[in-house]
């Protein structure tokens, strides 16, 4: 059947109505600009009526009727001068016109009442720290005015200060931690509790910033971080203190956020890293998020857990981690290792560069030394009369950047006495996790931080301090232990994915099951934790029996491992086993493996 056109309304009806409409704009923009005086001029005569009429309205009754009287004088007296009606039409024109002319809308003058109580209250409050009877023009003084001393301030919905530029004196001692926290203290308290703040001060001009931070957010979960090798993501921090942004998944959204990032490598100057934090404030989920981190970056792990709560049991015998140590032997054996393996890497890439060659491939790979509360094995040992695990970490710590060695270090905070010179000496990336005073936190970061902490922390809020670095607010990523019943699926699902795979055990030994690990043979049904959540601190194993906990390296990387049991470590101490024979450990010999080490300890 032939098809019978469009009418023509409809084939070509869209492009004309446009057209018509594009006319009918132009237009009425001809018709606004040529109206535009009698526009203004409407509009002002429309103001000038409203406000006589406000005029009228407020005039008290009695004496409305003069005011009619002066009004009706006025028009009579224009009525009878000569060109009297034409020149009161001329200026009623002109006032009507300035009227009506478009203005800028008004900005809000003053700060209103409550916000100018709060600004007196506060100037009041800072009086005497800033009042000096000598001061012949004293900026501060009571019975003074604020709006000298209060340059720019700002307030939210609530009322509250949101941002607030305080002039201070210029011999206010801004230079010394003391004055400027007694400050701090009292503007956090005048200001709101339950906030964080910062607080920016300006020695040149004498002006001290104070500004509401909004949350750090606390829904970022563990996650592949878009990192390069030697990078590690410690937390999110504030975007005005850190130049980079890193694109995190939050959820279905992806988002940018400023990360706090740690160096670590031979170009790193803060090498090793220490971490601490009441109870229960996230540091062992740092660690695990950092375990995380080093592995995914082709790392080698020894862990140390002396809280003994099996929350490393994830890692064990994954991929690229060497031992999961829970008790005494096994945590000194662990690290006379670390430590024979940081002499070994040394000396080999010394060799190397002496004979002009690149250093080998079994120094390249990073080699982490994660301890959790090792003062509890300090403990232990002092008791026992054995050596201290803490002596030990003293070649890593001090000659580990050199060869790719990194220790990190998580304590409680009042356990700090308990750790040795060299980890407090040498940890020069520093974190402090949960609540903790001023003093406390400059004590241990060095600096003050330039911001409050709030009253209700959330786990893994804190502050982190790269060497001399500014002291940065962090919030570590959640990053639970898979294992622990309290963990929800969706988090534990994340981490395990994040899980190197597991290395095959030699020896036929067993490498615990991977419960909530589908992946896993029997993992979905294994009982919750592996064998060294059973291990008790308070009583260590007996020598020769301790649990095996990590049993392999991947076959990519025999040297840096296998050395601990069978290469020739030269020492920089002192003579070191000689070649083929294997390192003592506190539990005998080791028997040698092509391509494996088969235990840190003798199962
Ligand atoms: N960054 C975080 N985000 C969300 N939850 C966290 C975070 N850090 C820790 N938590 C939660 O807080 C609790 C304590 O964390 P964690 O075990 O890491 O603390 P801890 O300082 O090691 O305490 P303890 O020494 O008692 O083991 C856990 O339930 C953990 O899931």
């Amino acid at each position: 059947m032939a098809r019978r056109p469009l009418p023509r309304i409809l084939s070509n009806g869209g492009a004309r109505l446009a057209r018509s409409r594009e006319l009918a704009r132009t237009a009425s923009d001809s018709a606004t600009d040529v109206l535009q005086p009698l526009i203004t001029i409407a509009r002002g005569l429309r103001r000038m009526a409203s406000a006589a009429r406000r005029r009228w309205t407020g005039t008290p009754r009695e004496r409305r009727g003069a005011l009619l009287f002066l009004v009706a004088s006025v028009l009579l007296v224009v009525a009878l001068m000569p060109y009297g009606p034409l020149l009161a039409a001329v200026a009623l024109m002109a006032a009507a016109a300035w009227h009506g002319r478009d203005r800028p809308p008004r900005e809000p003058e003053g700060p209103g009442d409550s916000g100018a109580q709060r600004l007196t209250a506060l100037y009041e409050a800072l009086v005497p720290y800033f009042f000096l009877a000598e001061d012949p023009d004293p900026l501060y003084t009571h019975g003074g005015s604020w709006e000298k001393a209060f340059p720019a301030y700002e307030f939210d919905d609530t009322g509250r200060f949101s941002r607030l530029v305080i002039h201070y004196p210029a011999y206010f001692k801004d230079g010394e931690a003391a004055s400027r926290a007694r400050i701090e203290h009292l503007l956090t308290a005048k200001a709101g509790r339950g906030r964080e703040y910062h607080f920016g001060w300006d020695g040149e001009a004498n002006h001290l910033t104070l500004t509401v931070l909004a949350p750090l957010p606390t829904d970022v979960a563990a996650q592949r971080f878009v990192t390069a090798p030697g990078e590690t993501v410690l937390g999110l921090t504030d975007p005005t203190q850190v130049q980079r942004t890193l694109p995190l998944t939050h959820g279905e959204e992806r988002r940018d956020v400023p990360p706090v990032v740690w160096r670590t490598g031979v170009r790193s100057t803060e090498p090793h890293l220490l971490v601490l934090g009441r109870p229960g404030t996230g540091t062992s989920t740092l660690l695990r998020s950092i375990a995380l981190q080093a592995l995914h970056h082709g790392g080698d792990l020894v862990v140390v857990d002396g809280g003994g709560t099996g929350e490393y049991a994830c890692l064990t015998g994954r991929d690229g981690v060497l031992a999961v140590e829970c008790g005494l032997s096994g945590a000194v054996a662990g690290l006379e290792w670390a430590a024979q393996e940081t002499e070994r890497r040394l000396i080999a890439v010394n060799h190397a560069r002496q004979e002009g060659r690149p250093p080998p491939d079994d120094t390249r790979r990073p080699l982490w030394v994660l301890l959790d509360r090792p003062t509890a094995f300090t403990h232990l040992a002092d008791a026992d009369g054995r050596k201290d695990p803490q002596a030990l970490l003293q070649i890593p710590l001090r000659h580990g950047r050199a060869a790719l060695v990194t220790v990190v270090v998580a304590e409680q905070l009042d356990a700090v006495d308990a750790l040795s010179e060299a980890v407090r000496q040498h940890t020069r990336a520093r974190v402090v996790l949960g609540p903790a005073g001023a003093d406390e936190l400059a004590g241990v970061l060095g600096a003050p931080p330039s911001t409050t902490p709030g009253d209700q922390l959330p786990p893994g809020r804190g502050h982190a301090r790269l060497g001399t670095g500014p002291v940065l607010r962090l919030q570590v990523p959640a990053t639970p232990d898979p294992y622990d019943d309290a963990t929800t699926d969706a988090l534990r699902q994340k981490v395990l994915e994040l899980l190197p795979p597991r290395t095959t055990p030699a020896d036929g030994e067993h490498v615990p099951g991977d419960p909530g690990d589908p992946s896993e043979p029997g993992g979905g049904d294994a009982p919750a934790g592996p064998s060294d959540r059973d291990l008790d601190l308070d009583e260590p194993s007996p020598a020769g029996e301790e649990t095996v906990l990590a049993a392999t390296v991947p076959e990519a990387v025999p040297a840096a491992p296998t050395a601990a049991v069978s290469a020739p470590v030269p020492t920089l101490d002192g003579p070191r086993p000689t070649p083929r024979e294997p390192v003592p450990t506190l539990d005998g010999p080791q028997p040698k493996h092509k391509k494996s080490v088969p235990t840190l300890i003798k199962p």
